[in-house]
This record gives C-alpha cells, structure tokens and sequence, in this order.
C-alpha cells in the first residue's frame, strides 16, 4: 500500500515520515528530489539559469535557493515558471521510487512525502492521503523560529499553498500534530494499529 503524506509548509511533515520510517515505512521525499534534480549538471538546473538569469547561482554553480526562493515567493507567475521547469522532473523520479518500493515488498506502507500533493492534483497517484495538520497561526510561529523568517516572509510562503483547513477537509486521515510529540506518536499508533501495518 502507499500513502502520500502531505500538510502545510512547516506543520510537520518530516517528523511524522520520521515516526513512520522508524515503525518499518519506506519513504519517498519529494522534497529531497526537488533538490537533486537541480544539482550541476541536471537539465533543471541549466533551464533555471537561462529563465531567472545567472543571478540565481552561487559561485561554484550550484542553486542559489535563497535568492530563487525571493523570487518565487514574492510572484506567482515566476513561481509557475520554476514549476513548469521541475515538477515533471520530480514525478518521474517519485514515480520511479514508489514503484521500486512496491515491488520490493507490497505488503510495506510506502509514504510519499509531498508538499503541494493537492496544489499538484496529485491525489489519483496514492490509495490514500494523511495531511499533518496544526493551525495557521501555530504553522506561522514553527516557520518562522525554523527559517529564521519575519512574519512577511513567512506568511508569503504560506499564501503560494492551499489553505492548511482545506487539506484538512480533503484529508483521508489527519494527524494533529499541534500537541506534543507524544501526542502525535500516539496518533501514528493508533494509525498503524487501525490498518494493520506491520
Ligand atoms: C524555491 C526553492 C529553490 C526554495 O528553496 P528552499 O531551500 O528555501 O526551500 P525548500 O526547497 O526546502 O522548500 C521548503 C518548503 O517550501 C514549500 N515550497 C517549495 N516550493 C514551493 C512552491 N513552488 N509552491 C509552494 N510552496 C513551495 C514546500 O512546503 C517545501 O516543503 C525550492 O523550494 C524549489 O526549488 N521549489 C520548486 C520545486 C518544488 O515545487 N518543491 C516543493 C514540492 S516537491
Ligand atoms: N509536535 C511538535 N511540537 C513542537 N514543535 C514541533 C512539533 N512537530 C514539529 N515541530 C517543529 O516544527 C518545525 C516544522 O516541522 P517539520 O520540519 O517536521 O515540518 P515540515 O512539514 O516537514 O516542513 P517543510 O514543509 O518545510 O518541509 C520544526 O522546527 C519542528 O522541530
């Protein structure tokens, strides 16, 4: 079985695949291949350079995330720009992933971690989707104690994604993770007890 994992930027997405991993999940983190398909040398990369300019790389010719992440942030249509460049890149490779993982051993929960699962209409990929969920203001404060972000920043980063309440509501199961991490563990339990996982 697998299951696309998904929440707000910063409700805690990581740490809950992390509490899944450690019950015997494989994990798929589409974050991560965000960030391999724009290493040197990647077509993504070199598509990136010649739409936002060379400004958009460091010295050694690797991404400047901090700068590209200024700019999409701040406009939608560079933002859909930056998409149209690496989203197919990264579902192919997430594709790739699960199904390698499926074939390994079918009975194994298989998480797919993916932030703009629903921005990205990518619910028909998943028997089913968990959303970690805290509320906006609480997701506001963890973004900005994590980046190091002013409430500005922090609140553009969340206005380029659906609602946190939406993804609620779309949700196949919802894990609060607003309390403790006690209390998330306890909801991850009860989760894999409920389904049988093993
Ligand atoms: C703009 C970039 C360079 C900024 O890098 P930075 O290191 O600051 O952030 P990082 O990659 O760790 O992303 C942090 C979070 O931002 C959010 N986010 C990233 N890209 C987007 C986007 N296009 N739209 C909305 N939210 C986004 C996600 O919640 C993600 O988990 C980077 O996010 C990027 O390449 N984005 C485009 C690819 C993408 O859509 N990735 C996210 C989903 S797979
Ligand atoms: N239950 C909790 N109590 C307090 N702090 C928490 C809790 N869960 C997560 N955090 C903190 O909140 C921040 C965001 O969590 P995490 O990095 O797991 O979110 P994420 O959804 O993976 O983020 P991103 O969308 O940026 O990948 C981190 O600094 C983490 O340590």
């Amino acid at each position: 079985m697998n299951m696309g994992l998904t929440g707000g930027i910063a409700t805690g997405k990581s740490t809950v695949s992390r509490l899944l991993v450690e019950r015997g999940a494989a994990l798929v983190d589409a974050d991560r291949i965000a960030r391999e398909v724009v290493e040197p040398g990647q077509a993504p990369l070199r598509r990136i350079a010649e739409r936002f300019g060379q400004a958009v790389l460091l010295e050694d010719g690797t991404l400047n995330r901090k700068r590209l992440g200024e700019i999409v942030f701040s406009d939608p249509a560079e933002r859909a720009a930056l998409e149209q460049i690496t989203h197919p890149a990264i579902r192919a490779v997430m594709k790739d992933k699960m199904a390698a993982f499926e074939r390994e051993d079918p009975k194994r929960l298989v998480v797919v971690d993916v932030p703009l699962l629903y921005e990205s209409g990518l619910e028909p990929l998943f028997h089913r989707v968990m959303v970690v969920y805290v509320p906006r203001e609480l997701q506001l404060a963890r973004l900005m104690e994590r980046d190091g972000l002013t409430a500005e920043a922090a609140s553009r980063r969340l206005g380029a994604q659906m609602d946190i309440e939406e993804k609620r509501r779309r949700a196949d199961d919802v894990i609060d993770n607003s309390g403790s991490l006690e209390d998330t563990i306890r909801q991850l339990d009860s989760f894999w007890q409920e389904r049988g996982l093993r």
